[in-house]
């Protein structure tokens, strides 16, 4: 049976979860944002009103509309605030075991007709379903980065996912005025099966001396009019996530051309994550970014 979405749970408040949680209260929906710490609570708080006053600026939003979207955004540090959501979006850490907990955590606490996604980059939706109560009412909603920015959501189905909740996802991200496109549950869907090998082939190209952080990245800019280099876009979406999707693929789909490049697996293991931990690729600390190799 259908329900209305009306409040919207996000657990997660890093990069995508303060993106789904802007673009939710931007688009009239109430919103529990929910992390592990007040802290990262806070700054995802201050990050939302950055790109909302960012989008009042550029004249896309009024100034009552960002101060009414931000005061539909209620940070929540326990999930007992999420009880009352009609859908929950989750949009943790690309790792499997910490997703499998969050549900089973979150799943008690929720009303038996309430929808959950994930924004997993890559994890099976119909291996993830299987560890909720409800994977009839469980989809892979699959937003891109930055959410506020980007106007496709993947939406996959796994294979207990019932009609009536691909159809209430559609119409969710239909008002959020997003497009949609439809991938099949397998290994990374469809973005990520194309985009990481391409970000994990340029990490390639760096660690065979074939070019240098900036020669890869000015030349894929302005030879293929990519908006960002892909070392600078890995950076952007974090060297753990671009990891963790190409193992996914790697061991998905157990074919070799899918390894991880082990330059990338060093920065990762080294905390260079991107720009989440100001190194990565290039280093952010400074006035501008610089490459660190
Ligand atoms: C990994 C996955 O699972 C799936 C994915 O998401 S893959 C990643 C997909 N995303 C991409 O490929 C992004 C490619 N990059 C772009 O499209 C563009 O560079 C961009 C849209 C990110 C920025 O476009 P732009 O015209 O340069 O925007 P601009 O006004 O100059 O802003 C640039 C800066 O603001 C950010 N930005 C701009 N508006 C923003 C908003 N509303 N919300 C968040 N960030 C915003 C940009 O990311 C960039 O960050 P810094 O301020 O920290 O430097
Ligand atoms: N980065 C990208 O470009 C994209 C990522 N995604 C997907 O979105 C998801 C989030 O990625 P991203 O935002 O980049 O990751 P981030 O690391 O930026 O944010 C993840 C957030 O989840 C928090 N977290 C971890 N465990 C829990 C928990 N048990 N309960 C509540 N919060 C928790 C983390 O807190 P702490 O840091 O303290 O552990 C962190 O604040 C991943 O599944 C990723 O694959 C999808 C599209 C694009």
């Amino acid at each position: 049976m259908a329900i209305a979405i009306r409040k919207v749970g996000v657990i997660g408040a890093g990069q995508m979860g303060n993106g789904i949680a802007h673009v939710c209260a931007a688009s009239g929906f109430d919103v529990r944002l929910n992390d592990l710490s007040e802290d990262r609570l806070n700054s995802a708080l201050a990050t939302i009103n950055g790109n909302l006053a960012r989008q009042v600026a550029r004249g896309q939003l009024d100034e009552a509309d960002r101060q009414a979207s931000i005061a539909r955004i209620i940070p929540a540090t326990s999930f007992n605030d999420l009880s009352d959501c009609d859908l929950v979006i989750e949009a943790a850490t690309e790792h499997e075991e910490t997703k499998r907990k969050i549900f089973s955590d979150i799943c008690p606490v929720l009303r038996p007709d309430a929808l959950l996604a994930s924004n997993t980059s890559s994890i099976s939706i119909t291996r993830l379903a299987a560890s909720t109560d409800r994977p009839e009412r469980f989809i892979g909603m699959h937003f891109m980065n930055p959410v506020p920015m980007m106007q496709l959501v993947e939406l996959i189905r796994g294979i207990a996912t019932e009609d009536t909740t691909f159809e209430q996802a559609k119409d969710f991200i239909r008002a959020l005025n997003k497009t949609i496109t439809i991938a099949e549950d397998f290994p990374a869907f469809i973005v990520n099966r194309i985009l990481l090998p391409m970000v994990n082939e340029a990490i390639y190209t760096l660690y065979e001396g074939v070019g240098s952080v900036d020669s890869i990245d000015t030349a894929m800019r302005l030879g293929a009019n990519h908006p960002m280099g892909p070392l600078q876009l890995a950076d952007f979406i974090g060297l753990d996530v671009c990891l963790s999707v190409m193992q996914v693929l790697h061991e998905g789909l157990a074919d070799s051309k899918y390894r991880p490049c082990p330059l990338l697996v060093k920065y990762v293991e080294a905390g260079w994550l991107g720009r989440k931990t100001q190194r990565g690729f290039y280093d952010y600390r400074g006035e501008k970014p610089l490459p660190t190799r």
